[in-house]
């Protein structure tokens, strides 16, 4: 039987670089933009041959092969395809170890995903046959085509080995906790098999988990478990892979974290382009050099971030308990810009009173940023450069905006606001610079602003894995 499922694209809103230390939590958000796994499965005789195939990039197919019986070494995986594809490898490799397979199957497993990871030059859009999926088709090979930063390696090592669970685990359901934990484990697995090194794995968590804020996993279990397993005979390595996946505690958390209705963020792309590894050392020297201060940024930057997912929490409860207040206060947040709302609680004790939790907001954000400049300054990393200082300045006098951060590792990358969902389409014609609207008031907006950034289409949705409808991907099959 074919099934689908589908993991998301995620933004790093708080806690970048922090959350590459366990004693630090960060909040991801997951994206609308999502990667799907269509299995096919049939039995076969002789051997297993594993096909993954991605049809929107050009020589996207991928073939690896291993004989069951082969009990005295790790199984061996064969590729068809010149081109490898290491996180396809790694994931098919680790899975295979992990379940031990005892019956020959033909799989085909076939990956789409969401327009919004990769630039769409030269593409063409093809639809499924009921019309409720569109892909783009790329001209070039998947390590070819420019990737916008939204994970995609993550999402593919984890609805690859969602999909290859499918069919080996009996009676497999994505969402329940013992298979999130399995699909999380054996994913961050094989991601760092891919990347030749151990992240953090906020995306891999984010793409099995959904919204959370994510603290990390103890690396050494998995730089211990890949140290060895050269050394290991088939038996022991899948001994070993199935108690590092089930027996033993990762010490990480991921705790559900999303924002509240009526808050949304928004997504700007900015021409440039950061190498997140390269500010990741510079960082990492820092803070070796400079221990005493570096701990007191770090200390600070961490209680921005938590004030923000706490004022965020905060919010979501007041949603829940008084509905009719909070939808007042959120439908007033598109008459203020960033400057507006901080002003509003020296009016007087009602309004600070009215609009504190929005208040909270602005001002973690701001501190956030403040200390992300500080980290840039002490590091030389561009985190917080000063083209995306200008640039989310200039969106905090934009109304309806809450404050915006640089995701992630920062750089020139992309910017992430947060806004009030009402104000979305005043914010993006606003930035356009088009000047035409009536009801908007421009006159402190300068045109050419916002020139270097294009909002991208994509909300949270904070779901992680997902099994997925079959009848929506045919034709595209
Ligand atoms: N749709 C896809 N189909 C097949 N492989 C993919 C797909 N998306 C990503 N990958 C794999 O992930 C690699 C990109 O990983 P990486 O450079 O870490 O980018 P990102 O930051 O987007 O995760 C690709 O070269 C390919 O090996
Ligand atoms: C610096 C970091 O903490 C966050 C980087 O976040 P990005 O979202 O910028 O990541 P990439 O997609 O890998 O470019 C490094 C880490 O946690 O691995």
């Amino acid at each position: 039987m074919s099934r689908v499922f589908s993991a998301p694209s995620k933004a790093l809103l708080a806690g970048g670089y922090l959350v590459l230390d366990p004693a630090y939590s960060s909040f991801v958000t997951a994206l609308s933009a999502r990667m799907y796994a269509v299995t096919s499965v049939e039995e076969a005789n002789e051997a297993s041959v594993i096909r993954v195939e991605s049809p929107q990039f050009e020589s996207g197919s991928w073939e690896y092969s291993f004989r069951i019986d082969d009990s005295q070494i790790p199984l061996v995986i064969t590729e068809k395809n010149s081109k490898r594809n290491p996180f396809a490898e790694a994931t098919v490799h680790t899975l295979v170890n992990y379940v031990k397979p005892t019956q020959n199957y033909r799989i085909k497993v076939t990956i789409f995903s969401d327009s919004e990871y990769h630039t769409q030059d030269g593409t063409r859009l093809e639809s499924s046959t009921n019309g409720s999926k569109k892909f783009h088709w790329h001209t070039k090979p998947i390590d070819q085509v420019p990737k916008t930063g939204l994970g995609s390696s993550a999402g593919l090592v984890t609805v690859l080995t969602t999909a290859l669970l499918s069919i080996y685990v009996p009676n497999f359901k994505c969402n329940d906790e013992r298979s999130l934990l399995q699909i999380h484990n054996v994913a961050q697995i094989a991601h760092c098999i891919a990347q030749k090194k151990v992240g953090s794995g906020f995306d891999v968590a984010a793409a099995t988990y959904g919204s959370i804020v994510y603290r990390r996993f103890e690396p050494a279990i998995i730089t211990q478990l890949v140290s060895e397993s050269h050394l290991l005979s088939l038996e022991d390595y899948h001994r070993e892979l199935r108690k590092v996946v089930l027996d033993t505690d990762w010490h990480f958390v991921t705790e559900k974290c999303s924002l509240p209705k009526g808050i949304r963020i928004l997504m700007g792309d900015v021409a440039g382009g950061s190498e997140t590894p390269k500010m990741v050392s510079q960082v990492l020297a820092w803070r070796s050099q400079k221990p005493e201060y570096s701990h007191e940024v770090w200390t600070s930057l961490n209680t921005a971030n938590m004030a923000l997912v706490d004022s965020l929490q905060n919010l979501k409860l007041l949603s829940e308990s008084d509905p009719h207040a909070y939808s007042e206060l959120i439908s007033a947040l598109q008459t203020y810009n960033v400057a507006q709302i901080k002003n509003l609680a020296s009016f007087s004790v009602d309004y600070a009173a009215r609009f504190e939790l929005i208040i909270n907001i602005v001002h973690s954000i701001e501190n956030i940023r403040h200390w992300m400049r500080v980290m840039t300054r002490e590091s030389g990393a561009s985190i917080e450069p000063s083209e995306q200082t200008i640039l989310l300045n200039n969106c905090n006098t934009v109304k309806g905006v809450l404050g915006g951060v640089v995701p992630g590792a920062g750089g020139y990358d992309a910017i992430c606001l947060i806004v009030a969902a009402s104000s979305i389409s005043s914010i993006i014609e606003s930035t356009k610079g088009s000047g035409e609207s009536s009801n908007l008031d421009l006159s402190s907006i300068n045109k050419h602003q916002f020139d270097r950034v294009s909002w991208l289409d994509l909300t949270e949705q904070q779901d992680g894995v997902l099994e997925e409808n079959l009848e929506d991907f045919k034709g595209l099959l």
